[in-house]
């Protein structure tokens, strides 16, 4: 089966080996072309634009920074609207707000074409694993002849019904998600500030209630003040901000989420929006911790 594969970054990347190395024959694009050579190398075609991508493949997977490169993937020149028509899909698996994904869908399913929004739960190793959590909406369809593909990208795929529901559970989780780091970053500088040691906080931490991958995870390089990118501090920002305007739309309070948020940008503004989501502890190091004691 020939799919395509647009959009070649951290996550991108090893969705796409992945696909190859479990016998699809897929067709690339990424906006900065060189990208797409490591892929060829596994096997992968390149196209030399988005619709030429489209016009060659059954259906098409998107891994794109936000709703600027969603939105500028489908609808300018050379873009996937040029080619999608009847008996051709498109799923966007990048993570968005609803009226993106609704934009594109409208715009897609009046050509004819069929569309999925599946963003994922899970970062770069799931990613290279196989084991992402897949939130799907649009077309059930479309999300059926795509479920040989998501048994191998996922653990695990929910169909979440209409366009936008699979946008805003992956926006709740996200929220979720930065608020629980800002927590351990307050929860770190706290244990160490207070003259106890932080890798023992982890270690209670870990046989607790609250026991996650995440804090097993980034708590010991946090340590380290060391933040490889996994999943890059400028897209959590760009996730706290979707999510709030959610809350906003449905007058939801979220004040953690907004204190969150603050950080979050706070630690773009320090030139440390490329580096890993975790490296907020720097921000929260800085402005919480910076006592007399
Ligand atoms: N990393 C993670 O842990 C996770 C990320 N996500 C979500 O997945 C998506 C991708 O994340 P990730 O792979 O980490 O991001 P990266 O920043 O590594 O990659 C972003 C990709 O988007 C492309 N892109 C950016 N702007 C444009 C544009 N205007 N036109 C065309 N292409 C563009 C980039 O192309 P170029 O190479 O040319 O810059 C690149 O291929 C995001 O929505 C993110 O929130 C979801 C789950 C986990
Ligand atoms: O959107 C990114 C999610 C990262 C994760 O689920 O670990």
């Amino acid at each position: 089966m020939e799919v395509g594969f647009l959009g070649l970054g951290i996550m991108g990347k090893a969705m796409a080996a992945n696909l190859l190395k479990n016998g699809f024959k897929v067709t690339v694009w990424n906006r900065t072309l060189s990208k797409c050579e490591e892929l060829v190398e596994q096997g992968a075609s390149i196209g030399e634009n988005p619709a030429a991508v489209i016009n060659k493949c059954k259906y098409t997977i998107a891994m794109l920074s936000d709703p600027k490169a969603a939105l500028s993937v489908v609808f300018d020149k050379d873009g996937v609207l040029e080619q999608i028509c009847k008996g051709k899909g498109y799923i966007d698996m990048s993570t968005v707000d609803a009226d993106t994904s609704s934009k594109i869908s409208e715009a897609i399913t009046e050509k004819g074409g069929l569309f999925l929004e599946a963003p994922v739960s899970g970062s770069k190793k799931p990613a290279e694993d196989g084991q992402l959590v897949i939130l799907a909406a649009g077309e059930k369809a479309l999300y059926e002849e795509a479920i040989p593909a998501f048994d191998i990208l996922g653990k695990k795929a929910f169909f979440l019904g209409q366009v936008g529901n699979g946008a805003k559970m992956k926006l709740v989780v996200n929220m979720i998600m930065g608020s629980m780091m800002n927590a351990l970053s307050e929860g770190l500088t706290l244990a160490d500030k207070s003259g106890l040691s932080e890798d023992t906080l982890l270690d209670v931490l870990d046989l607790g209630a609250i026991a996650n991958p995440m804090f097993r995870m980034k708590g010991p390089s946090m340590i380290k003040s060391s933040y490889p990118p996994a999943f890059p501090l400028k897209h959590q920002q760009k996730d706290m901000r979707l999510a709030l305007a959610l809350g906003d739309e449905n007058a939801v309070s979220m004040p953690i989420a907004a204190a969150s948020n603050e950080a979050f940008k706070k630690a773009r503004s320090m030139g440390l929006g490329d580096l890993d989501f975790s490296a907020v502890h720097e921000v929260v190091k800085a402005t919480r911790g910076s006592g007399d004691a």
